[in-house]
């Protein structure tokens, strides 16, 4: 019997074998192997949707995804649709409402050696098994649908030199045969987040059904995979993480279009691509002030929602706002510009009426809706942070995924005309949490309200206090406003802590001044924001001042950096993929364009945590993954030697030190096998438990 309730039907974690922890965040293994929901598809007639959950596989040593079948309903219990032994992913429906998805299947179930690359298949609707729709040499990367009728569009990578498929086939062999992975770049970016860009990049290509998915199933069973066909032969690097949208006659594209514009810098034009001819015309090209992403095209193809932003300099944060532009006319005009919300993801009503927005907004990420008419927006939804919103035929209701730091991410159903909204019957329920989650803030000296949330393990009190963990977001522009698998403060509470999750200055939800009082201030509003926010949860009597630490990862990193500098009051810092040095960082991340638009030199060297280093007299775990192209290692590897070298703790004669490395060879910005999140909390909490609680340091055999 597992701490979580599970019916048959549910998913089932290696948990379920071991002893009964109090809850899954007492035990890593049990953690782990909690089921984790990501992506929703809805068929066309709203009678299906499906949710991708992902699981851990035999040995735990990595997640799988399967696609579930959730009841739009709520009345029957989720049940599993496919069990690929390397997963599916991308869930998508034909208007006929076949189910699409994305999998790597070792013989792509013809025997055949496909060398394993991820292609497109099929779950006809009309029944029978799945096969292979279409294939691409370089693995199909994503998948787009026409809501009412035709092409399906597949976005795969293209050797710049290859004209056909035959050619990419061969070139991709040469390669691999020699053993060749040089790239010689003419432009930039060069590499993202934890990979290479280059040389293959990304096409879009149309894969024409012709109407042979609506055959009988036996027909559809003899059926040889769909040819691809290239509509954007001369993509170059323009498509490189560029989003798109597809009409949904499936008629027209708009995409995002990368155009480099000198100075390694790259600007986002819109772009409406013919699927029939390839013909491809600029629809808004970007200019110093804005640039333009996001499209959404409207459900009777006449118009195009978008993100214009206006771009970030010296003086001012990026700020984006929601904007139609009519294809017809070409005019544009903006629908949510007087709104202080940064509009996230969306999508239309069935009507073209209106769109349902997601946005931060005070430790959450409420639905809103927006009117097509006037620019109206109102908020639909309380509590949580919403993702994967899709919006039902009729118009009456949408589907998302809601997480809080209160529960992972969960389907629910979003009634629009009463705002109501009912959790459905998904493959795994909430895990019990070891404590409650609270909501605290404070004014600042400027006369801002920063606000926290505070996770408290049962039992603090005035006669038992909490030590406390200060936990920095990263970003900065972002907000703790949802469940992280890999920042979760449960697994700290589970073991006595109080975690303080506070926004500070440079987070989202607190409209644009927010933003702009910390905008090239790393170091100042946003630190003491932080600071005081620890002042006021160290006050309470539930809380122990004397015993606390602070930690945060990427951005969140830096602060901490920052923190270890400039105050001597925590016992202990905890700092993941970290900026250290800023005019190391600045060049040498993924994307240095956009973090020079905000930092010049001299804001480099005012708020580069290296120059406070003597300063540094509080035990530090430095941890970095080699793989981190977003904050490369040189970072980690400078703190650790400059910490060792020269801080106020350095390292003594006999080699002795309280700081620590945690050094992860093949991950990346984040920790992300199973294991490797384990050994990653496991050294973390052992390592506030020697600092902060004074118990010795754990065993950690796995770590020699
Ligand atoms: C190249 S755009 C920067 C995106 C983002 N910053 C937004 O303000 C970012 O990746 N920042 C990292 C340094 C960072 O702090 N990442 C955090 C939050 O996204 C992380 O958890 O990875």
């Amino acid at each position: 019997m597992s701490h979580v309730t599970q019916t048959s039907e549910q998913v089932r974690g290696t948990a379920a074998e071991h002893a009964v922890p109090p809850t899954p965040f007492h035990d890593l293994d049990a953690y782990v192997a909690l089921p984790r929901l990501a992506g929703l598809a809805l068929s066309p007639d709203g009678t299906r949707l499906v949710a991708g959950v992902s699981t851990l596989n035999d040995d735990a040593t990595a997640y799988v995804t399967a696609l579930w079948e959730v009841d739009p309903g709520g009345g029957v219990p989720a049940r599993r649709l496919t069990r690929g032994a390397k997963g599916e992913s991308q869930a998508r429906f034909t208007a006929e409402g076949d189910l699409l998805f994305v999998a790597t299947r070792p013989d792509g179930g013809t025997g055949k050696d496909t060398d394993e690359k991820p292609a497109l298949w099929v779950l006809p609707a009309a029944g029978g098994e799945a096969r292979v729709l279409a294939r691409h040499p370089g693995g199909v990367e994503a998948v787009a649908v026409g809501r009412t009728a035709g092409s399906v569009l597949v976005q795969a990578s293209a050797m710049p030199s290859a004209a056909d498929l035959r050619t990419e086939e061969r070139l991709r062999k040469e390669r691999k045969e020699k053993k060749v992975a040089a790239i010689l770049h003419t432009g930039y970016p060069v590499r993202y987040w934890d990979h290479d860009l280059g040389p293959a990049a990304p096409r879009l290509y149309a894969c024409d059904l012709d109407g042979r998915l609506a055959g009988t199933p036996s027909a559809a069973a003899t059926d040889e995979p769909l040819e691809l066909r290239d509509l954007t032969p001369d993509a170059g690097t323009h498509l490189v993480r560029a989003g798109h949208d597809v009409a949904p006659d499936g008629s027209f594209v708009v995409s995002e279009w990368r155009v480099p514009e000198g100075r390694a810098s790259v600007r986002s034009d819109l772009v409406r691509i013919d699927v029939a001819t390839g013909e491809r015309t600029t629809l808004l090209a970007a200019d110093h002030e804005y640039e333009f992403g996001s499209p959404l095209v409207s459900p009777d193809g006449t118009a195009v929602a978008y993100v214009r932003r206006e771009r970030s300099s010296r003086e001012r944060p990026p700020r984006p706002s929601l904007w139609l532009l009519d294809l017809a006319s070409g005019s544009s005009r903006p629908l949510t510009e007087g709104w202080d919300r940064w509009p996230g993801e969306a999508a239309w009503l069935p009507d073209g009426s209106g769109l349902l927005v997601i946005a931060d907004e005070d430790g959450r990420a409420p639905v809103f809706r927006v009117e097509v008419a006037d620019g109206g927006v109102r908020r639909l939804t309380d509590d949580g942070a919403h993702s994967s919103l899709v919006v039902s035929p009729d118009g009456t209701a949408a589907f998302a995924l809601r997480a809080s730091y209160e529960h992972p991410a969960e389907v629910v159903r979003l009634d629009l005309a009463s705002g109501t909204v009912t959790s459905l019957r998904g493959p795994a329920e909430r895990p019990q949490l070891p404590g409650t989650l609270t909501e605290v803030e404070t004014t600042v000296q400027d006369g801002t309200r920063v606000r926290s949330w505070l996770a408290l393990p049962d039992g603090a009190s005035a006669e038992a206090p909490a030590p406390l963990l200060l936990w920095i977001h990263g970003g900065p522009v972002s907000s703790w406003n949802s469940w992280s698998w890999r920042w979760c403060p449960w697994l700290m509470v589970a073991q006595g802590y109080a975690v303080l999750l506070p926004d500070p200055a440079l987070s989202t939800g607190y409209g644009q001044e927010m933003i702009a009082r910390g905008w090239g201030r790393w170091g100042a509003e946003p630190y003491t924001d932080l600071m005081a926010a620890t002042d006021a949860v160290v006050a309470r009597e539930d809380i122990d001042e004397t015993r606390t630490a602070a930690m945060g990862g990427s951005f969140g990193g830096y602060m901490a950096n920052w923190v270890a500098g400039h105050t001597d009051r925590f016992k202990a810092i905890v700092t993941h993929a970290s900026l250290w040095a800023l005019d190391g960082f600045g060049p040498t991340t993924d994307a240095a364009f956009y973090w020079s638009r905000e930092m010049g030199p001299e804001r480099q060297e005012a708020n580069s945590p290296h120059r406070f280093v003597e300063e540094i007299r509080t035990p530090m775990l430095v941890i970095h993954g080699d793989k981190d192209y977003r904050v490369p290692i040189g970072e980690g590897l400078r703190l650790w030697f400059e910490l060792l070298a020269k801080s106020g703790l350095p390292q003594a004669e006999d080699g002795s030190t309280p700081h620590r490395f945690l050094y992860f060879p093949d991950e990346n910005h984040w920790i992300l096998t199973p294991q490797h999140a384990k050994v990653w909390y496991q050294v973390v909490l052992g390592y506030l438990a020697e600092h902060v609680l004074g118990e010795e340091p754990p065993e950690l055999p796995l770590l020699g």
